[in-house]
């Protein structure tokens, strides 16, 4: 379990994104300055737009840097659903790489996770950040409860990615999906959590009281890491 988990709170969305995309561009620079190059996975979903456009507005060396969508959603490219694609929109104009994790909408959901692991493998590991989003059902990256959840806690640490069956679907987004495993995730060298909203918060909130005990992916997630994790939250 995170020791050292800290919430940064915020007047409004604008606000959390000046601070969430200055800690990311501090931490892509970092990793630029040791090796030459940075790899971090960015969340899908709405509440981070704001951050990827303030972080998309800051002089770095972006050829040096890799982005891959934390999870995604089993639809094809440019679908408005799609989570690297929003990516690609602020980030390829850049310069960087943004790498689509499932590069075609195949009906196994299965073999498009392994085929995402596959691809991950030829990236250096581990992440430089992992930057997670919280549904207001507990889901983070695209954890979700279902047949492949134990998969997603505990599989091999070895295994970045697999297909994911969300049970229920969210209503949002009812469609399959690819996912970094919670080894994966968990191994990155800088966690943190960005989400908006009481609803999310108290989800937050009741997942660190939980503990290990806790049913729910972000409880997992911050049951499993020994990283510090910021939480940063905005009301809305
Ligand atoms: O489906 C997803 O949902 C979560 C939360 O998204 P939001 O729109 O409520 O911010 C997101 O973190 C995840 O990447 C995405 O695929």
């Amino acid at each position: 379990m995170s020791d050292e988990i800290e919430w940064w709170e915020y007047d409004d969305a604008a606000e959390m994104a000046a601070a969430v995309a200055d800690d990311i561009g501090f931490i892509i620079e970092s990793a630029i300055d040791a090796r030459g190059a940075a790899v971090i996975a960015l969340p899908g979903g709405k509440t981070p737009l704001p951050i990827y456009d303030k972080l998309s507005s800051a002089k770095l060396e972006w050829k040096r840097v890799t982005i891959i969508p934390g999870d995604e959603r089993i639809v094809p490219l440019g679908d408005p659903l799609s989570n690297v694609t929003a990516l690609a929109k602020f980030f390829l104009p850049k310069g960087a790489r943004v790498m689509p994790i499932v590069p075609h909408a195949i009906e196994d959901y299965k073999a498009a996770g392994r085929s995402a692991d596959a691809l991950m493998q030829d990236l250096h590991w581990p992440l430089d950040l992992c930057l997670l989003g919280v549904g207001s059902d507990g889901h983070t990256a695209s954890i979700f409860p279902g047949p492949d959840y134990d998969e997603a806690l505990t599989g091999p640490k070895e295994r970045r990615a697999l297909g994911v069956m969300p049970d229920p679907m969210p209503a949002d987004a009812p469609v399959p999906r690819v996912t970094l495993s919670m080894a994966a995730i968990t191994a990155a060298r800088a966690l943190m959590i960005a989400v908006a909203g009481k609803e999310k918060r108290a989800v937050v909130e009741a997942a660190i009281k939980e503990g290990k005990s806790s049913k729910s992916p972000i409880g997992q997630a911050l049951a499993r890491t020994e990283l510090p994790v910021d939480i940063h939250w905005a009301p809305n």
